[in-house]
């Protein structure tokens, strides 16, 4: 099998992927949540998520780790805009952010929040400070003494010249890319105890306290989209590391903006689509599909017409999928021709080119276009020949697919062989009453098939039928 290769931002190279004992422990940034999540979360998310059910159809076991950030400015601002408390205002959020992980199947092991883990920062910040790397300011803020971590910059490639970290006290700071560890309680704001008097965590902290604490001192892949690569993980790991004195993350993963006329999709620019709308527009596997179509580096401008075209790209594969299950229906035969071992060998050949794909820096696009290579084998070929050896091995191409891409589940659900042989005697008596041409039952059997998601595929002899 091919080894896994990936694009490792701390170096900007592809590199060899290699792991410890077979786990891949994942970190990756979760919102700060003072807004709904929108489509440009959902597209950084799910490309994690495809990367790691890579990962585990390559046999390695995956620990996914993805924090909730429920202190931060943009909430206090919020709750001062709308008059609700800032425990209410996370608590909405961060309900509709986990409610629409679950329907895009994003699955996380964890989701540490940074008002559950106060006390380990306050740890983590202490220890900086003995250390010398951190330093207490009059007001009682901390801050990271950049100029002791001499790595800083390597991760984003940026000179002293660009670490302006814009941010306030800018006065009490020894130097103004110092950035706040802890700051110090204002009125009206949320606070916790500390060795150094009230006040709150900063932004980097949380990520460096709880990725340590769940995935360990080195862990293998830290994530989140690219806008995080500079300051917020070239602060984390300056923090981290100056914690520990080790290598933190092995390989740096950063997915490319989802752009809304060409603008980053962003709650703080205004512009967002939802996700719960757009889960409620196209359906949650659609989304997937149109994220996974493009290359997690690559930039995409959301536009409904090619959410159309992945709709319709995707009901093509399952037409597929409905044929080899036909064709699977109709049992081994004894005799496979030299045109039927030609066909297997090329399905074969397609299945191994979409793992050559994804295993070069996870490119779902170029796996995608294999996959309909397959379905185009199906319908030029195997349609024809009814090869029972061909469609298995397709049926497999696909469901390997599936565990990747997530997006033709009720395909190979546990649930789909009662269930098809239960609408397969459906549509048999269907065939019967439109063979008497009983035409009014037969629609009013179609309507109620594809009210409950299930299209029927009509043709001359014989209808079949398939998911929608
Ligand atoms: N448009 C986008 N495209 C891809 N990834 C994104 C996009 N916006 C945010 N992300 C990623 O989603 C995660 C959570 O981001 P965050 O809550 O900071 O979102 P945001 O909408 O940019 O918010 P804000 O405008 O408040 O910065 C991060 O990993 C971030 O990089
Ligand atoms: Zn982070």
């Amino acid at each position: 099998m091919f080894v896994i290769r990936l694009y490792n931002t701390f170096g900007r190279k592809i590199e060899d992927f290699n792991v410890e004992n077979n786990t891949v422990r994942m970190y990756v940034c979760g919102p700060t949540v003072y807004d709904y999540v929108h489509i440009g979360h959902g597209r950084t998310f799910v490309a994690f998520d495809a990367i790691s059910r890579y990962l585990k159809l390559r046999g390695f076991n995956v620990i996914r780790v993805q924090n909730i950030t429920d202190i931060d400015d943009k909430i206090i601002n919020k709750s001062k805009e709308t008059g609700k408390s800032w425990e209410e205002i996370v608590d909405d959020y961060s309900r509709d952010y986990i409610d629409n992980l679950n329907a895009l199947k994003v699955k996380i092991d964890l989701h540490p929040r940074v008002s559950n883990h106060i006390n380990e920062i306050i740890d983590f910040i202490q220890k900086l400070i003995d250390k010398g790397n951190a330093y207490i300011a009059p007001s009682g803020s901390v801050y990271f003494d950049v100029d002791t971590y001499s790595k800083y910059g390597e991760l984003s490639n940026t000179k002293k010249e660009e670490w302006n970290q814009g941010e306030e006290f800018i006065k009490e700071k020894r130097h103004a890319y110092d950035f706040a560890l802890w700051k110090s309680k204002k009125p009206g704001e949320p606070f916790w105890k500390s060795p150094w008097g009230e006040g709150r965590p900063g932004w980097h902290i949380e990520c460096s306290t709880m990725s340590t604490r769940y995935l360990g001192e080195s862990f293998d892949i830290h994530g989140g989209g690219m806008d995080l690569i500079f300051p917020h993980h070239e602060n984390e790991r300056a923090q981290s590391e100056s914690y520990t004195g080790k290598l933190w993350v092995r390989y740096w993963m950063h997915v490319a903006f989802l752009t809304i006329k060409k603008t980053k999709m962003s709650k703080s620019l205004g512009n967002i689509i939802p996700l719960k709308d757009a889960i409620r527009s196209y359906g949650p596997s659609v989304l997937r599909y149109w994220f996974l179509s493009s290359h997690y580096r690559s930039q995409v401008d959301f536009n409904e017409d090619s959410l159309e075209q992945s709709k319709a790209s995707l009901n093509r594969l399952k037409d597929a999928m409905s044929i080899i299950r036909n064709i699977l229906s109709e049992g081994p035969k004894s005799y496979s021709t030299d045109e039927d071992i030609k066909i297997q060998k090329n399905i074969v050949s397609e299945i191994e080119k979409f793992h050559e794909s994804m295993s070069d820096d996870f490119d779902t696009a170029n796996a995608l276009s294999h996959i309909h290579n397959i379905a185009s084998i199906i319908f030029s070929k195997l349609e024809n020949t009814r090869d029972f050896m061909g469609a298995s091995i397709a049926f497999d191409a696909f469901r390997q697919f599936n565990e990747v891409f997530g997006v033709m589940d009720e395909e190979f659900s546990l649930a789909y062989d009662r269930l098809s042989k239960i609408i397969d005697s459906i549509v048999e008596i269907r065939n019967e009453l439109r063979a008497k041409k009983m035409y009014d039952l037969s629609d009013e059997i179609r309507s109620i098939l594809e009210n409950n998601g299930i299209k029927i595929l009509d043709s001359k002899e014989k209808s079949t039928w398939r998911f929608q």
